[in-house]
Protein backbone atom coordinates (compact mmCIF):
# COMPACT_ATOMS: atom_id res chain seq x y z
CA UNK A 1 0.00 0.00 0.00
CA UNK A 2 1.63 2.88 -1.26
CA UNK A 3 -1.08 5.55 -2.00
CA UNK A 4 -4.72 6.02 -0.70
CA UNK A 5 -5.84 4.57 -4.29
CA UNK A 6 -4.31 1.12 -3.62
CA UNK A 7 -6.71 0.68 -0.86
CA UNK A 8 -9.41 0.92 -2.93
CA UNK A 9 -8.02 -1.77 -5.47
CA UNK A 10 -7.01 -4.12 -2.79
CA UNK A 11 -10.63 -3.40 -1.11
CA UNK A 12 -12.75 -4.16 -4.33
CA UNK A 13 -11.11 -7.83 -4.48
CA UNK A 14 -12.35 -8.74 -1.36
CA UNK A 15 -15.51 -7.00 -0.58
CA UNK A 16 -19.36 -7.95 -1.99
CA UNK A 17 -19.82 -6.04 -4.89
CA UNK A 18 -22.49 -4.70 -3.76
CA UNK A 19 -20.80 -3.49 -0.85
CA UNK A 20 -18.62 -1.61 -3.18
CA UNK A 21 -21.23 -0.19 -5.34
CA UNK A 22 -22.60 1.37 -1.83
CA UNK A 23 -19.36 2.81 -1.03
CA UNK A 24 -18.01 4.20 -4.34
CA UNK A 25 -21.32 5.32 -5.59
CA UNK A 26 -23.16 8.44 -5.85
CA UNK A 27 -26.42 9.92 -6.95
CA UNK A 28 -27.58 9.87 -10.45
CA UNK A 29 -25.07 10.47 -12.75
CA UNK A 30 -21.93 10.64 -10.50
CA UNK A 31 -21.15 13.74 -11.62
CA UNK A 32 -20.35 15.37 -8.59
CA UNK A 33 -18.85 12.26 -7.63
CA UNK A 34 -16.17 13.09 -10.01
CA UNK A 35 -15.92 16.39 -10.12
CA UNK A 36 -14.46 16.26 -6.11
CA UNK A 37 -11.33 14.77 -7.67
CA UNK A 38 -11.31 16.73 -10.37
CA UNK A 39 -11.14 19.74 -8.89
CA UNK A 40 -7.92 19.44 -7.00
CA UNK A 41 -6.35 17.72 -10.44
CA UNK A 42 -7.21 21.54 -12.26
CA UNK A 43 -5.05 23.38 -9.55
CA UNK A 44 -1.80 23.78 -9.75
CA UNK A 45 1.09 24.65 -6.35
CA UNK A 46 3.35 27.48 -6.74
CA UNK A 47 5.86 26.61 -3.87
CA UNK A 48 8.35 29.28 -2.55
CA UNK A 49 12.11 28.23 -1.94
CA UNK A 50 14.61 29.70 0.03
CA UNK A 51 12.48 30.14 2.91
CA UNK A 52 14.37 28.28 5.54
CA UNK A 53 11.61 26.93 6.78
CA UNK A 54 10.95 23.07 8.28
CA UNK A 55 8.30 22.02 8.82
CA UNK A 56 7.27 22.62 12.67
CA UNK A 57 4.27 21.27 12.49
CA UNK A 58 1.29 20.14 11.48
CA UNK A 59 -1.14 20.32 14.65
CA UNK A 60 -4.58 21.95 14.02
CA UNK A 61 -6.39 22.97 17.64
CA UNK A 62 -10.33 23.47 16.67
CA UNK A 63 -13.16 24.06 18.92
CA UNK A 64 -9.92 23.50 21.93
CA UNK A 65 -9.22 20.13 21.02
CA UNK A 66 -5.46 19.38 19.59
CA UNK A 67 -5.26 16.92 16.56
CA UNK A 68 -1.98 16.38 15.31
CA UNK A 69 -3.06 16.98 11.40
CA UNK A 70 -5.70 18.83 9.54
CA UNK A 71 -6.66 15.47 8.09
CA UNK A 72 -10.31 13.91 9.73
CA UNK A 73 -12.58 10.91 9.28
CA UNK A 74 -15.24 11.70 7.80
CA UNK A 75 -18.40 10.53 8.92
CA UNK A 76 -19.38 7.49 6.89
CA UNK A 77 -22.14 4.58 8.13
CA UNK A 78 -21.69 1.11 8.74
CA UNK A 79 -17.80 -0.25 8.82
CA UNK A 80 -18.73 -3.55 10.18
CA UNK A 81 -19.74 -4.65 6.74
CA UNK A 82 -16.45 -3.29 5.98
CA UNK A 83 -14.40 -5.07 9.19
CA UNK A 84 -15.85 -7.38 11.71
CA UNK A 85 -14.83 -4.41 14.43
CA UNK A 86 -16.26 -1.72 12.46
CA UNK A 87 -16.18 1.53 14.11
CA UNK A 88 -13.95 0.48 16.83
CA UNK A 89 -11.12 -0.56 14.46
CA UNK A 90 -11.49 2.98 12.77
CA UNK A 91 -11.85 4.69 16.41
CA UNK A 92 -8.53 3.02 17.12
CA UNK A 93 -6.63 3.92 14.03
CA UNK A 94 -7.16 7.67 13.95
CA UNK A 95 -6.80 8.18 18.00
CA UNK A 96 -3.38 6.59 17.19
CA UNK A 97 -2.76 8.80 14.22
CA UNK A 98 -3.94 11.60 16.29
CA UNK A 99 -6.62 12.38 14.17
CA UNK A 100 -9.95 13.35 14.86
CA UNK A 101 -12.68 11.19 14.26
CA UNK A 102 -16.47 11.99 13.11
CA UNK A 103 -18.54 9.10 14.53
CA UNK A 104 -21.52 8.61 11.94
CA UNK A 105 -24.93 8.14 13.83
CA UNK A 106 -25.18 5.51 11.51
CA UNK A 107 -22.42 3.81 12.87
CA UNK A 108 -22.56 0.13 13.65
CA UNK A 109 -21.15 0.17 17.09
CA UNK A 110 -22.66 2.33 19.67
CA UNK A 111 -20.88 6.15 20.31
CA UNK A 112 -20.43 5.40 24.07
CA UNK A 113 -18.09 2.44 22.68
CA UNK A 114 -16.26 4.05 19.80
CA UNK A 115 -15.14 6.80 22.24
CA UNK A 116 -13.71 4.22 24.67
CA UNK A 117 -11.57 2.55 22.15
CA UNK A 118 -10.76 5.89 20.85
CA UNK A 119 -9.53 6.45 24.36
CA UNK A 120 -7.50 2.98 25.08
CA UNK A 121 -5.89 3.33 21.68
CA UNK A 122 -4.46 7.07 22.20
CA UNK A 123 -0.98 7.12 22.28
CA UNK A 124 0.62 8.67 25.57
CA UNK A 125 -3.15 9.10 26.80
CA UNK A 126 -4.14 12.47 24.89
CA UNK A 127 -7.03 11.55 22.52
CA UNK A 128 -7.72 13.60 19.76
CA UNK A 129 -11.22 14.85 19.79
CA UNK A 130 -14.40 12.45 18.55
CA UNK A 131 -17.30 14.42 16.76
CA UNK A 132 -20.52 12.74 16.35
CA UNK A 133 -22.34 13.38 13.09
CA UNK A 134 -26.22 13.95 13.75
CA UNK A 135 -29.24 14.12 11.35
CA UNK A 136 -32.06 15.98 13.33
CA UNK A 137 -34.87 13.87 13.50
CA UNK A 138 -38.51 15.06 13.23
CA UNK A 139 -39.37 13.63 16.68
CA UNK A 140 -36.94 15.99 19.23
CA UNK A 141 -37.35 13.58 22.07
CA UNK A 142 -35.13 11.34 20.07
CA UNK A 143 -32.76 13.69 18.46
CA UNK A 144 -32.28 14.60 22.27
CA UNK A 145 -31.71 11.13 23.50
CA UNK A 146 -28.73 11.21 20.38
CA UNK A 147 -26.99 14.38 21.82
CA UNK A 148 -26.72 12.96 25.26
CA UNK A 149 -25.48 9.58 23.97
CA UNK A 150 -23.30 11.44 22.04
CA UNK A 151 -22.35 14.26 24.92
CA UNK A 152 -22.29 11.23 27.91
CA UNK A 153 -19.65 9.39 25.41
CA UNK A 154 -16.90 12.36 24.87
CA UNK A 155 -17.98 13.50 21.60
CA UNK A 156 -16.50 17.48 22.01
CA UNK A 157 -18.66 18.69 18.78
CA UNK A 158 -21.99 18.22 16.98
CA UNK A 159 -21.64 17.98 12.82
CA UNK A 160 -25.60 18.25 11.92
CA UNK A 161 -26.01 17.13 8.13
CA UNK A 162 -28.02 19.53 6.34
CA UNK A 163 -27.38 18.17 2.99
CA UNK A 164 -30.38 15.33 3.47
CA UNK A 165 -33.91 16.72 3.42
CA UNK A 166 -34.31 13.31 1.45
CA UNK A 167 -31.97 10.40 1.24
CA UNK A 168 -29.89 10.70 -2.40
CA UNK A 169 -30.72 8.74 -5.17
CA UNK A 170 -27.92 6.29 -5.34
CA UNK A 171 -28.48 3.91 -8.53
CA UNK A 172 -26.42 1.47 -8.12
CA UNK A 173 -28.17 0.43 -4.46
CA UNK A 174 -31.10 0.38 -6.16
CA UNK A 175 -29.88 -1.91 -9.04
CA UNK A 176 -28.26 -4.17 -6.36
CA UNK A 177 -31.49 -4.03 -4.17
CA UNK A 178 -29.41 -2.57 -1.20
CA UNK A 179 -31.53 -0.81 0.85
CA UNK A 180 -30.76 -2.77 4.45
CA UNK A 181 -28.19 -3.83 6.58
CA UNK A 182 -27.36 -7.87 6.38
CA UNK A 183 -29.05 -9.74 9.53
CA UNK A 184 -26.75 -9.19 12.79
CA UNK A 185 -26.00 -5.64 12.10
CA UNK A 186 -27.72 -2.72 13.18
CA UNK A 187 -27.25 0.96 14.09
CA UNK A 188 -26.60 0.72 17.17
CA UNK A 189 -27.13 4.64 18.15
CA UNK A 190 -30.09 3.82 17.23
CA UNK A 191 -31.07 1.33 19.85
CA UNK A 192 -33.76 1.66 22.40
CA UNK A 193 -34.67 4.94 21.44
CA UNK A 194 -38.19 4.08 22.06
CA UNK A 195 -39.31 4.18 25.85
CA UNK A 196 -40.31 0.28 26.99
CA UNK A 197 -39.40 -1.31 23.61
CA UNK A 198 -36.26 -3.06 24.38
CA UNK A 199 -33.97 -3.70 21.83
CA UNK A 200 -35.77 -1.62 19.16
CA UNK A 201 -33.44 0.13 16.78
CA UNK A 202 -35.64 2.85 14.66
CA UNK A 203 -34.88 3.85 11.29
CA UNK A 204 -32.92 7.37 10.48
CA UNK A 205 -35.56 9.87 9.18
CA UNK A 206 -34.55 12.40 6.29
CA UNK A 207 -36.95 15.33 6.61
CA UNK A 208 -37.10 18.21 4.64
CA UNK A 209 -39.22 20.10 7.55
CA UNK A 210 -35.68 21.65 9.55
CA UNK A 211 -35.17 25.28 9.32
CA UNK A 212 -32.77 27.33 11.31
CA UNK A 213 -35.05 27.54 14.35
CA UNK A 214 -33.96 23.82 14.79
CA UNK A 215 -30.12 24.91 14.70
CA UNK A 216 -31.18 27.80 17.57
CA UNK A 217 -33.24 24.90 19.15
CA UNK A 218 -30.34 22.36 18.97
CA UNK A 219 -27.97 24.87 20.40
CA UNK A 220 -30.32 25.41 23.35
CA UNK A 221 -30.15 21.92 24.55
CA UNK A 222 -26.30 21.26 24.30
CA UNK A 223 -22.98 23.23 25.36
CA UNK A 224 -21.02 21.34 22.57
CA UNK A 225 -20.37 23.37 19.14
CA UNK A 226 -23.06 22.60 16.66
CA UNK A 227 -21.23 22.51 13.18
CA UNK A 228 -22.89 22.23 9.84
CA UNK A 229 -22.00 19.51 6.88
CA UNK A 230 -23.21 20.02 3.58
CA UNK A 231 -23.32 24.28 3.09
CA UNK A 232 -22.13 24.73 -0.65
CA UNK A 233 -24.25 28.70 -0.51
CA UNK A 234 -22.49 31.96 0.70
CA UNK A 235 -26.17 32.55 1.98
CA UNK A 236 -25.80 29.60 3.92
CA UNK A 237 -22.83 30.47 5.85
CA UNK A 238 -23.66 33.62 6.31
CA UNK A 239 -26.81 32.36 8.07
CA UNK A 240 -25.10 29.87 9.72
CA UNK A 241 -22.87 32.21 11.34
CA UNK A 242 -25.75 34.57 12.16
CA UNK A 243 -27.36 31.29 13.95
CA UNK A 244 -24.29 30.77 16.50
CA UNK A 245 -22.98 27.43 14.42
CA UNK A 246 -19.59 27.20 15.47
CA UNK A 247 -18.43 25.57 11.98
CA UNK A 248 -18.59 24.50 8.84
CA UNK A 249 -17.99 21.21 6.63
CA UNK A 250 -18.06 22.75 2.89
CA UNK A 251 -19.22 19.15 1.61
CA UNK A 252 -21.76 17.28 -1.08
CA UNK A 253 -21.85 14.38 0.83
CA UNK A 254 -19.19 13.03 -1.68
CA UNK A 255 -21.43 13.55 -4.81
CA UNK A 256 -24.20 10.94 -3.09
CA UNK A 257 -26.76 13.77 -2.23
CA UNK A 258 -27.56 16.53 -5.54
CA UNK A 259 -25.79 15.46 -8.24
CA UNK A 260 -24.28 18.24 -10.55
CA UNK A 261 -23.68 20.25 -7.42
CA UNK A 262 -20.23 22.24 -7.50
CA UNK A 263 -17.02 20.16 -6.15
CA UNK A 264 -16.43 21.21 -2.64
CA UNK A 265 -13.16 22.88 -3.70
CA UNK A 266 -14.59 24.68 -6.15
CA UNK A 267 -17.41 26.09 -3.57
CA UNK A 268 -14.57 26.52 -0.80
CA UNK A 269 -13.71 30.12 -1.60
CA UNK A 270 -17.15 31.91 -1.93
CA UNK A 271 -17.51 30.07 1.87
CA UNK A 272 -14.11 31.44 2.84
CA UNK A 273 -15.04 35.01 1.80
CA UNK A 274 -18.79 34.93 3.30
CA UNK A 275 -17.46 33.51 6.95
CA UNK A 276 -14.56 35.98 6.73
CA UNK A 277 -13.07 34.18 9.54
CA UNK A 278 -15.26 34.04 12.18
CA UNK A 279 -15.84 29.97 12.62
CA UNK A 280 -13.57 27.53 11.07
CA UNK A 281 -14.51 26.21 7.53
CA UNK A 282 -13.52 22.83 6.82
CA UNK A 283 -13.81 20.58 3.50
CA UNK A 284 -14.52 16.79 2.43
CA UNK A 285 -14.90 15.26 -1.20
CA UNK A 286 -11.92 14.06 -3.28
CA UNK A 287 -9.20 14.20 -0.71
CA UNK A 288 -6.76 11.49 -2.00
CA UNK A 289 -3.61 12.97 -1.82
CA UNK A 290 -1.61 15.26 0.58
CA UNK A 291 -1.37 17.76 -1.84
CA UNK A 292 -4.86 17.76 -2.13
CA UNK A 293 -4.77 18.79 1.41
CA UNK A 294 -2.85 21.67 0.93
CA UNK A 295 -4.75 23.14 -1.82
CA UNK A 296 -8.00 22.85 0.18
CA UNK A 297 -5.86 24.36 3.49
CA UNK A 298 -4.26 27.00 1.26
CA UNK A 299 -8.08 28.05 0.26
CA UNK A 300 -9.04 28.75 3.77
CA UNK A 301 -10.13 25.23 4.89
CA UNK A 302 -8.84 24.83 8.32
CA UNK A 303 -9.06 21.06 7.92
CA UNK A 304 -10.39 18.40 5.80
CA UNK A 305 -12.05 15.03 5.74
CA UNK A 306 -11.24 11.75 3.93
CA UNK A 307 -14.46 9.44 3.76
CA UNK A 308 -14.23 6.78 0.99
CA UNK A 309 -10.66 6.06 1.29
CA UNK A 310 -11.02 5.28 5.40
CA UNK A 311 -13.59 2.69 4.07
CA UNK A 312 -11.12 1.56 1.37
CA UNK A 313 -8.65 1.24 3.88
CA UNK A 314 -10.78 -0.42 6.84
CA UNK A 315 -12.18 -3.01 4.37
CA UNK A 316 -8.25 -3.84 3.07
CA UNK A 317 -6.96 -4.20 6.46
CA UNK A 318 -9.30 -3.53 9.04
CA UNK A 319 -7.65 -0.91 12.11
CA UNK A 320 -3.94 -1.65 10.75
CA UNK A 321 -5.33 -0.44 7.00
CA UNK A 322 -6.74 2.65 8.24
CA UNK A 323 -3.57 3.65 10.40
CA UNK A 324 -1.43 2.45 6.88
CA UNK A 325 -3.88 4.84 5.65
CA UNK A 326 -3.62 8.22 7.78
CA UNK A 327 0.26 7.34 7.74
CA UNK A 328 0.45 7.52 3.99
CA UNK A 329 -1.40 10.45 4.15
CA UNK A 330 0.63 12.38 7.05
CA UNK A 331 3.44 11.74 4.96
CA UNK A 332 2.46 13.00 2.26
CA UNK A 333 0.97 15.67 3.68
CA UNK A 334 4.03 16.82 5.56
CA UNK A 335 5.82 16.19 2.09
CA UNK A 336 3.70 18.46 0.52
CA UNK A 337 4.00 21.59 3.16
CA UNK A 338 8.01 21.16 3.27
CA UNK A 339 8.07 21.49 -0.77
CA UNK A 340 5.67 24.59 -0.45
CA UNK A 341 8.56 25.71 1.56
CA UNK A 342 6.01 26.19 4.79
CA UNK A 343 6.28 25.49 8.19
CA UNK A 344 3.04 25.26 9.58
CA UNK A 345 -0.33 25.03 7.90
CA UNK A 346 -1.28 28.69 8.53
CA UNK A 347 1.76 29.76 6.32
CA UNK A 348 0.03 27.76 3.42
CA UNK A 349 -1.98 30.85 1.83
CA UNK A 350 -4.13 31.49 -1.58
CA UNK A 351 -1.03 32.74 -3.15
CA UNK A 352 0.70 29.13 -3.45
CA UNK A 353 -2.10 27.78 -5.30
CA UNK A 354 -3.10 28.70 -9.44
CA UNK A 355 -5.20 27.04 -11.90
CA UNK A 356 -3.73 24.68 -14.71
CA UNK A 357 -2.50 26.47 -17.78
CA UNK A 358 -5.56 26.27 -20.15
CA UNK A 359 -3.48 26.99 -22.76
CA UNK A 360 -2.21 29.65 -25.02
CA UNK A 361 -5.46 30.23 -27.20
CA UNK A 362 -8.28 29.70 -24.37
CA UNK A 363 -6.59 30.97 -21.04
CA UNK A 364 -5.96 34.67 -20.01
CA UNK A 365 -2.55 36.00 -19.48
CA UNK A 366 -0.31 33.48 -17.84
CA UNK A 367 0.52 34.78 -14.40
C1 LIG B 1 -20.45 4.86 2.08
C2 LIG B 1 -20.61 6.24 2.59
C3 LIG B 1 -21.38 6.45 3.72
C4 LIG B 1 -21.55 7.75 4.22
N1 LIG B 1 -22.27 7.92 5.36
C5 LIG B 1 -22.44 9.18 5.84
C6 LIG B 1 -23.17 9.38 7.04
O1 LIG B 1 -23.62 8.43 7.70
N2 LIG B 1 -23.36 10.66 7.45
C7 LIG B 1 -22.85 11.73 6.77
O2 LIG B 1 -23.05 12.87 7.17
N3 LIG B 1 -22.13 11.55 5.64
C8 LIG B 1 -21.91 10.31 5.18
N4 LIG B 1 -21.15 10.14 4.04
C9 LIG B 1 -20.50 11.30 3.41
C10 LIG B 1 -19.08 11.53 4.00
O3 LIG B 1 -19.16 12.04 5.30
C11 LIG B 1 -18.26 12.55 3.19
O4 LIG B 1 -18.98 13.75 3.06
C12 LIG B 1 -17.81 12.08 1.81
O5 LIG B 1 -17.61 10.69 1.76
C13 LIG B 1 -16.53 12.80 1.45
O6 LIG B 1 -16.11 12.49 0.17
P1 LIG B 1 -14.96 11.40 -0.18
O7 LIG B 1 -15.62 10.07 0.00
O8 LIG B 1 -14.66 11.72 -1.58
O9 LIG B 1 -13.80 11.60 0.74
C14 LIG B 1 -20.96 8.85 3.55
C15 LIG B 1 -20.18 8.63 2.42
C16 LIG B 1 -19.97 7.34 1.95
C17 LIG B 1 -19.10 7.13 0.74
O1 LIG C 1 -24.78 6.63 2.38
C1 LIG C 1 -24.71 7.77 2.81
O2 LIG C 1 -24.13 8.67 2.19
C2 LIG C 1 -25.29 8.11 4.09
O3 LIG C 1 -25.17 9.24 4.45
C3 LIG C 1 -26.02 7.14 4.94
C4 LIG C 1 -26.83 7.63 5.96
C5 LIG C 1 -27.54 6.75 6.77
C6 LIG C 1 -27.44 5.40 6.58
C7 LIG C 1 -26.62 4.92 5.58
C8 LIG C 1 -25.90 5.78 4.78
Amino acid sequence: MLRASDFETAARDRLDPVHTDFIAGGARDEITVRANEEAFRRLRLVPRVLRGRPVRSLDVTLFGGRARMPLLLSPTAFHKLLDPQGEVATARAAAAAGAIMIVSMASTVAVGEVADAARAAAEDGAAPPLWFQLYLQPDRDITETLVRRAADAGCSALVVTVDSPVLGANERNRRNAFHDLPAGLRCENLVDLRDGESGHVRQIAMSAEFSWEHITWLRSITRLPVLLKGVLHPEDARLAVRHGVGGLLVSNHGGRQLDTVPATLEALPAIVEAVAGRIPVLLDGGIRRGTDAVKALALGARAVGVGRPVMWALAQGGEKGVRRLLELLREELSDAVALCGAAALDELTPDLVRPAWSGPLFGGADR
